[in-house]
């Protein structure tokens, strides 16, 4: 019955159609006869034809711009449709995300997400604290907001941070005022954080956040990264190195994996931002209140 149905309203939606467009579109021989504007309803009993004099709604210039062309297509599409064409997205905006960015120590988190922030728009970087001297070309309020070891301790007194860590006896941590602030605005949010970091944040956003996993190809180059940076002592060094091996094992705590091969930082960059969009694509997204 369904069925049969459809056919019918299929079959008399095409013939009024072919009266609603005389022009070639719908007919190669043109014969054209006057144009009657119709609703075509379909209901339980049937199609129900009745004559629409005029369309109330009103469009914008960029909708009649678009229809110029082909207005008398348009016209005659929407009049056997029984309702002008909406301009409106049809589907709601992508949820602001939030991508977290994990490794261990010289992998290229930093070196990434610098990359990441001169080739794409509407995300937002977030600053973390840390109490840690400032490298070399390292900008305050850029790269990091450096405070001091009691400034720090304060502002975790204040819960005003999302988590932090004491890491190589530094602290390090994400305020989360800035998170609110962008999200509200509708930037996605990435975060840069050690594993320790990524671990108390999954346990924060379960699976409502994004976590990326940085590795390098291999350990030998990973240590060479880590060397040529001239940042650390040999101790320090031992020590990160000694502390990437336990890290690979956590590995099945993130979402993605993305190698940070020597050399080729934009194809890592390049991978990253594909996850950025293919999460943005997905059908149920994922979404956080901070
Ligand atoms: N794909 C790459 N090829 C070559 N060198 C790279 C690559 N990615 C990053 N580097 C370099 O490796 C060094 C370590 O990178 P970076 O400081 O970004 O690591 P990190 O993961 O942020 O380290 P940390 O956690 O210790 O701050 C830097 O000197 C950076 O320029």
């Amino acid at each position: 019955m369904l069925h049969l149905r459809r056919l019918f309203a299929t079959s008399f939606a095409r013939s009024h159609l072919h009266r609603a467009f005389p022009g070639p579109i719908y007919s190669p021989i043109s014969t054209r006869t006057s144009f009657v504007p119709n609703r075509l309803e379909l209901s339980r009993s049937g199609v129900r034809v009745t004559p629409l004099m005029a369309f109330t709604a009103s469009s914008t210039p960029d909708d009649e711009a678009r229809r110029a062309p082909h207005s008398e297509v348009y016209r005659g599409l929407e009049t056997v449709l029984g309702s002008k064409f909406s301009s409106e997205p049809l589907t709601p905006p992508p949820h602001p995300l939030i991508i977290v960015i994990s490794g261990p120590s010289g992998v290229g988190k930093d070196a990434v997400i610098k990359r990441l922030q001169e080739v794409r728009e509407g995300l937002h970087f977030v600053v973390t604290a840390t109490s840690r001297a400032k490298r070399p070309g390292e900008v305050e309020g850029k790269d990091y907001y450096f405070v001091t070891k009691e400034e720090f301790l304060s502002m975790i007194e204040r819960n005003e941070l999302l988590e932090y860590a004491l890491v190589y006896g530094e602290y390090k941590g994400i305020p989360k005022q800035q998170i609110r602030e962008y999200m509200a605005k509708g930037y996605d949010i990435v975060l840069r954080v050690d594993i320790q970091g990524a671990e108390t944040l999954r346990s924060i956003f379960g699976k409502s956040a994004v976590f990326i996993f940085l590795v390098a190809e291999s350990e030998a180059a990973l240590v060479k990264r880590l060397v040529d940076r001239k940042t650390e002592t040999s101790d320090m060094l031992l020590v990160r190195v000694a502390t990437a091996r336990e890290e690979v094992k956590h590995l099945r705590n993130f979402d993605y994996v993305v190698v940070n091969e020597e050399g080729k930082l934009n194809n890592a960059v390049k991978l990253v931002e594909s996850i950025i969009d293919a999460e943005k694509a997905k059908v149920d997204q994922r979404k956080m209140q901070i």
